[in-house]
Protein backbone atom coordinates (compact mmCIF):
# COMPACT_ATOMS: atom_id res chain seq x y z
CA UNK A 1 0.00 0.00 0.00
CA UNK A 2 1.67 3.13 -0.63
CA UNK A 3 -0.19 6.85 0.07
CA UNK A 4 0.33 10.33 -1.01
CA UNK A 5 2.28 12.83 0.78
CA UNK A 6 1.92 16.72 0.53
CA UNK A 7 5.30 16.68 -1.86
CA UNK A 8 4.03 13.60 -3.84
CA UNK A 9 6.46 10.94 -2.30
CA UNK A 10 4.68 8.11 -2.14
CA UNK A 11 5.54 6.36 1.52
CA UNK A 12 7.52 3.01 0.69
CA UNK A 13 7.07 0.40 2.95
CA UNK A 14 10.24 -1.62 1.98
CA UNK A 15 12.06 1.49 3.76
CA UNK A 16 9.87 1.25 6.72
CA UNK A 17 8.45 4.89 5.81
CA UNK A 18 5.67 5.83 8.22
CA UNK A 19 5.89 9.86 8.35
CA UNK A 20 5.39 12.31 11.29
CA UNK A 21 2.49 14.73 10.82
CA UNK A 22 1.55 15.76 14.41
CA UNK A 23 3.02 18.88 15.44
CA UNK A 24 1.81 18.59 18.87
CA UNK A 25 4.13 15.17 18.49
CA UNK A 26 6.64 16.36 16.68
CA UNK A 27 7.44 19.90 19.53
CA UNK A 28 7.92 17.18 22.38
CA UNK A 29 10.30 15.31 20.62
CA UNK A 30 12.46 18.54 19.84
CA UNK A 31 11.65 19.62 23.66
CA UNK A 32 13.10 16.15 24.91
CA UNK A 33 16.55 16.86 22.23
CA UNK A 34 16.64 19.87 23.50
CA UNK A 35 19.05 20.52 20.19
CA UNK A 36 21.13 23.62 20.75
CA UNK A 37 24.11 25.75 18.82
CA UNK A 38 27.23 24.16 19.00
CA UNK A 39 25.72 20.57 19.22
CA UNK A 40 26.46 18.09 16.25
CA UNK A 41 23.26 16.21 15.51
CA UNK A 42 22.83 13.12 13.02
CA UNK A 43 19.74 12.27 12.01
CA UNK A 44 19.12 9.06 10.53
CA UNK A 45 16.54 8.74 8.22
CA UNK A 46 14.88 12.11 7.75
CA UNK A 47 12.24 11.14 5.30
CA UNK A 48 10.62 14.37 4.31
CA UNK A 49 11.81 16.57 7.25
CA UNK A 50 9.22 16.36 10.08
CA UNK A 51 12.44 16.70 12.46
CA UNK A 52 15.16 17.81 10.32
CA UNK A 53 12.91 21.54 9.92
CA UNK A 54 13.52 22.14 14.04
CA UNK A 55 16.75 20.56 14.18
CA UNK A 56 18.37 22.63 11.27
CA UNK A 57 16.87 25.79 12.83
CA UNK A 58 18.22 24.95 16.47
CA UNK A 59 21.62 26.61 14.73
CA UNK A 60 23.07 23.19 15.70
CA UNK A 61 25.74 21.44 12.97
CA UNK A 62 23.00 19.03 11.01
CA UNK A 63 23.94 15.66 9.35
CA UNK A 64 21.19 13.23 7.75
CA UNK A 65 21.47 10.11 6.74
CA UNK A 66 19.02 8.90 3.71
CA UNK A 67 18.59 5.13 1.66
CA UNK A 68 15.56 6.57 -0.13
CA UNK A 69 17.09 8.48 -3.14
CA UNK A 70 13.97 9.89 -4.29
CA UNK A 71 13.83 11.77 -1.01
CA UNK A 72 16.63 13.20 -1.81
CA UNK A 73 15.34 16.30 -3.90
CA UNK A 74 12.82 17.01 -1.59
CA UNK A 75 15.14 17.55 1.22
CA UNK A 76 17.88 19.58 -0.91
CA UNK A 77 14.62 21.44 -2.14
CA UNK A 78 14.03 22.45 2.03
CA UNK A 79 17.62 22.65 3.65
CA UNK A 80 20.22 23.09 0.82
CA UNK A 81 21.01 26.62 1.50
CA UNK A 82 21.54 25.95 5.05
CA UNK A 83 25.43 25.73 6.07
CA UNK A 84 24.36 24.06 8.91
CA UNK A 85 22.83 20.74 6.84
CA UNK A 86 24.89 18.31 5.36
CA UNK A 87 22.85 15.40 3.62
CA UNK A 88 24.39 11.42 3.08
CA UNK A 89 22.62 9.57 0.52
CA UNK A 90 23.07 6.04 2.18
CA UNK A 91 22.05 3.39 4.25
CA UNK A 92 22.82 4.41 7.83
CA UNK A 93 23.52 0.58 8.65
CA UNK A 94 26.78 0.81 6.58
CA UNK A 95 27.75 4.60 7.60
CA UNK A 96 30.84 5.27 8.95
CA UNK A 97 29.61 7.45 11.87
CA UNK A 98 32.94 8.38 12.99
CA UNK A 99 34.03 10.11 9.76
CA UNK A 100 31.21 12.89 11.19
CA UNK A 101 33.31 13.45 14.26
CA UNK A 102 35.66 16.95 14.58
CA UNK A 103 37.47 18.03 17.15
CA UNK A 104 36.60 15.71 19.78
CA UNK A 105 33.17 16.98 20.03
CA UNK A 106 30.36 13.75 20.65
CA UNK A 107 27.78 13.37 18.13
CA UNK A 108 24.18 13.42 19.05
CA UNK A 109 22.08 10.93 17.50
CA UNK A 110 18.36 11.30 16.23
CA UNK A 111 15.97 8.99 14.16
CA UNK A 112 12.56 8.00 13.80
CA UNK A 113 14.09 4.60 12.70
CA UNK A 114 12.11 2.17 10.25
CA UNK A 115 11.07 -0.61 12.72
CA UNK A 116 12.77 -3.42 10.36
CA UNK A 117 16.63 -2.06 11.17
CA UNK A 118 16.23 -0.33 14.49
CA UNK A 119 18.07 -3.43 16.57
CA UNK A 120 20.58 -3.83 14.05
CA UNK A 121 21.39 -0.32 13.62
CA UNK A 122 21.10 0.63 17.20
CA UNK A 123 23.97 -2.01 17.89
CA UNK A 124 26.03 -0.40 14.96
CA UNK A 125 25.99 3.01 16.51
CA UNK A 126 26.79 0.90 20.06
CA UNK A 127 29.73 0.20 18.20
CA UNK A 128 30.70 4.11 18.50
CA UNK A 129 29.89 4.45 21.69
CA UNK A 130 32.77 6.58 22.21
CA UNK A 131 31.96 9.43 20.11
CA UNK A 132 28.32 9.82 20.90
CA UNK A 133 26.86 12.02 23.23
CA UNK A 134 22.79 10.73 23.18
CA UNK A 135 20.42 9.54 20.38
CA UNK A 136 16.81 9.85 20.60
CA UNK A 137 14.96 7.26 18.70
CA UNK A 138 11.52 6.36 18.03
CA UNK A 139 10.73 3.25 17.89
CA UNK A 140 7.59 0.27 18.33
CA UNK A 141 6.62 0.88 22.17
CA UNK A 142 7.22 -2.75 22.55
CA UNK A 143 10.89 -2.47 21.62
CA UNK A 144 11.01 0.45 23.94
CA UNK A 145 9.71 -1.63 27.05
CA UNK A 146 12.13 -4.25 25.98
CA UNK A 147 15.22 -1.82 26.38
CA UNK A 148 14.29 0.07 29.72
CA UNK A 149 13.02 -3.33 31.43
CA UNK A 150 14.96 -4.09 34.66
CA UNK A 151 14.97 -7.99 36.28
CA UNK A 152 11.25 -9.22 37.46
CA UNK A 153 9.62 -7.26 34.08
CA UNK A 154 8.16 -8.70 31.48
CA UNK A 155 10.11 -7.13 28.88
CA UNK A 156 13.14 -7.78 30.32
CA UNK A 157 15.71 -10.00 28.30
CA UNK A 158 18.67 -9.85 26.02
CA UNK A 159 18.36 -7.03 24.60
CA UNK A 160 17.51 -4.24 27.27
CA UNK A 161 20.40 -6.23 29.42
CA UNK A 162 23.10 -5.75 26.24
CA UNK A 163 21.96 -1.92 25.60
CA UNK A 164 21.59 -1.19 29.21
CA UNK A 165 25.35 -2.42 29.23
CA UNK A 166 26.20 0.08 27.42
CA UNK A 167 23.86 3.10 27.62
CA UNK A 168 21.57 4.60 30.58
CA UNK A 169 17.99 3.93 29.10
CA UNK A 170 15.12 6.17 29.46
CA UNK A 171 11.57 5.64 28.31
CA UNK A 172 10.41 9.00 27.32
CA UNK A 173 6.55 8.72 26.10
CA UNK A 174 4.56 6.49 24.41
CA UNK A 175 3.19 7.66 20.81
CA UNK A 176 -0.36 6.73 18.85
CA UNK A 177 0.02 5.51 15.66
CA UNK A 178 -2.18 8.33 14.25
CA UNK A 179 1.04 10.50 14.53
CA UNK A 180 2.25 9.09 11.20
CA UNK A 181 0.83 8.73 7.51
CA UNK A 182 0.76 6.21 6.57
CA UNK A 183 -0.37 4.79 10.52
CA UNK A 184 1.59 2.07 11.49
CA UNK A 185 0.02 -0.99 12.77
CA UNK A 186 2.01 -1.09 16.23
CA UNK A 187 2.66 1.93 19.21
CA UNK A 188 5.11 3.93 19.52
CA UNK A 189 7.64 5.15 22.24
CA UNK A 190 10.31 7.75 22.05
CA UNK A 191 13.27 6.39 23.92
CA UNK A 192 16.63 8.12 25.50
CA UNK A 193 20.05 6.08 25.29
CA UNK A 194 22.94 8.11 26.68
CA UNK A 195 26.61 5.68 26.28
CA UNK A 196 27.96 5.05 29.84
CA UNK A 197 31.00 7.05 29.87
CA UNK A 198 32.65 4.69 32.07
CA UNK A 199 30.76 1.01 31.81
CA UNK A 200 29.15 0.35 35.50
CA UNK A 201 29.59 -2.77 35.06
CA UNK A 202 32.72 -3.45 32.64
CA UNK A 203 33.12 -7.54 31.61
CA UNK A 204 35.87 -9.18 31.16
CA UNK A 205 34.62 -10.49 27.45
CA UNK A 206 31.52 -8.87 25.88
CA UNK A 207 31.23 -11.21 23.31
CA UNK A 208 31.37 -14.22 26.34
CA UNK A 209 28.79 -12.26 28.45
CA UNK A 210 26.71 -11.83 24.92
CA UNK A 211 26.67 -15.85 25.03
CA UNK A 212 26.01 -16.00 28.87
CA UNK A 213 22.90 -13.57 28.09
CA UNK A 214 21.78 -15.19 24.88
CA UNK A 215 21.78 -19.10 26.47
CA UNK A 216 19.73 -17.71 29.41
CA UNK A 217 16.86 -16.70 27.58
CA UNK A 218 16.76 -18.88 24.99
CA UNK A 219 14.23 -20.89 27.45
CA UNK A 220 13.28 -17.95 29.62
CA UNK A 221 10.70 -20.12 32.10
CA UNK A 222 13.81 -22.84 32.92
CA UNK A 223 15.95 -21.96 36.13
CA UNK A 224 19.10 -20.26 35.34
CA UNK A 225 20.73 -23.64 36.44
CA UNK A 226 19.04 -25.59 33.79
CA UNK A 227 19.49 -23.08 31.32
CA UNK A 228 23.59 -22.45 31.41
CA UNK A 229 23.85 -25.94 32.29
CA UNK A 230 26.14 -26.16 29.19
CA UNK A 231 28.48 -23.16 30.12
CA UNK A 232 28.35 -23.44 33.99
CA UNK A 233 27.39 -25.48 36.95
CA UNK A 234 25.06 -24.74 39.67
CA UNK A 235 27.77 -25.05 42.35
CA UNK A 236 29.54 -22.37 40.50
CA UNK A 237 26.57 -20.16 40.13
CA UNK A 238 25.69 -20.04 43.98
CA UNK A 239 29.50 -19.30 44.70
CA UNK A 240 29.11 -16.19 42.85
CA UNK A 241 26.31 -15.10 45.52
CA UNK A 242 23.43 -15.89 42.41
CA UNK A 243 20.48 -18.53 43.17
CA UNK A 244 21.53 -21.01 40.70
CA UNK A 245 17.17 -22.15 41.67
CA UNK A 246 16.02 -18.68 40.05
CA UNK A 247 14.85 -17.35 36.68
CA UNK A 248 17.08 -15.63 34.34
CA UNK A 249 14.15 -12.73 33.98
CA UNK A 250 15.48 -12.35 37.63
CA UNK A 251 18.96 -11.94 36.98
CA UNK A 252 20.51 -8.40 36.78
CA UNK A 253 23.15 -7.25 34.29
CA UNK A 254 25.63 -7.42 37.35
CA UNK A 255 24.98 -11.04 37.87
CA UNK A 256 25.17 -11.93 34.26
CA UNK A 257 28.86 -10.22 33.88
CA UNK A 258 29.79 -12.13 36.85
CA UNK A 259 28.77 -14.99 35.50
CA UNK A 260 30.69 -14.40 32.31
CA UNK A 261 33.83 -13.03 34.24
CA UNK A 262 33.64 -16.38 35.74
CA UNK A 263 34.00 -18.15 32.42
CA UNK A 264 36.39 -15.44 31.21
CA UNK A 265 38.60 -16.29 34.16
CA UNK A 266 38.39 -19.80 33.78
CA UNK A 267 39.07 -19.69 29.97
CA UNK A 268 42.20 -17.59 30.67
CA UNK A 269 43.95 -20.16 33.02
CA UNK A 270 42.88 -23.21 30.87
CA UNK A 271 40.56 -24.51 33.48
CA UNK A 272 37.98 -26.92 32.27
CA UNK A 273 34.26 -27.26 33.39
C1 LIG B 1 9.75 5.99 9.82
S1 LIG B 1 10.40 6.98 8.50
C2 LIG B 1 10.67 8.50 9.34
C3 LIG B 1 10.82 9.70 8.46
C4 LIG B 1 10.90 11.06 9.15
N1 LIG B 1 12.04 11.14 10.06
C5 LIG B 1 9.62 11.36 9.92
O1 LIG B 1 9.68 11.34 11.17
O2 LIG B 1 8.61 11.62 9.30
C6 LIG B 1 12.02 6.22 8.34
C7 LIG B 1 12.98 6.91 7.36
O3 LIG B 1 14.21 6.15 7.33
C8 LIG B 1 14.63 5.95 5.98
N2 LIG B 1 15.45 4.72 5.94
C9 LIG B 1 15.02 3.44 5.84
N3 LIG B 1 16.05 2.59 5.90
C10 LIG B 1 17.17 3.35 6.06
C11 LIG B 1 18.56 3.04 6.17
N4 LIG B 1 18.99 1.78 6.16
N5 LIG B 1 19.43 4.07 6.29
C12 LIG B 1 19.00 5.36 6.32
N6 LIG B 1 17.69 5.70 6.21
C13 LIG B 1 16.79 4.71 6.08
C14 LIG B 1 13.33 5.87 5.20
O4 LIG B 1 13.51 6.12 3.82
C15 LIG B 1 12.50 6.95 5.92
O5 LIG B 1 12.77 8.21 5.38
Amino acid sequence: MSHKSPFEHRARKRFGQNFLHDAGVINRIIRSIAPKTGDHLVEIGPGQGALTRDLVDSGAQLDVVELDQDLVPILLAQFALKDNFALHQGDALRFDFSSLQRDGEKLRIIGNLPYNISTPLMFHLLSYQSLIEDMHFMLQKEVVDRLAAGPGDNHYGRLGIMVQYYCQVDFLFPVGSGAFNPAPKVESAIVRLRPHTELPHPARDVSLLQQVVRTAFTQRRKTLRNALKTLIDADSIDALGIDSGTRPERVSLAQFVAISDRLAERASSGDEE
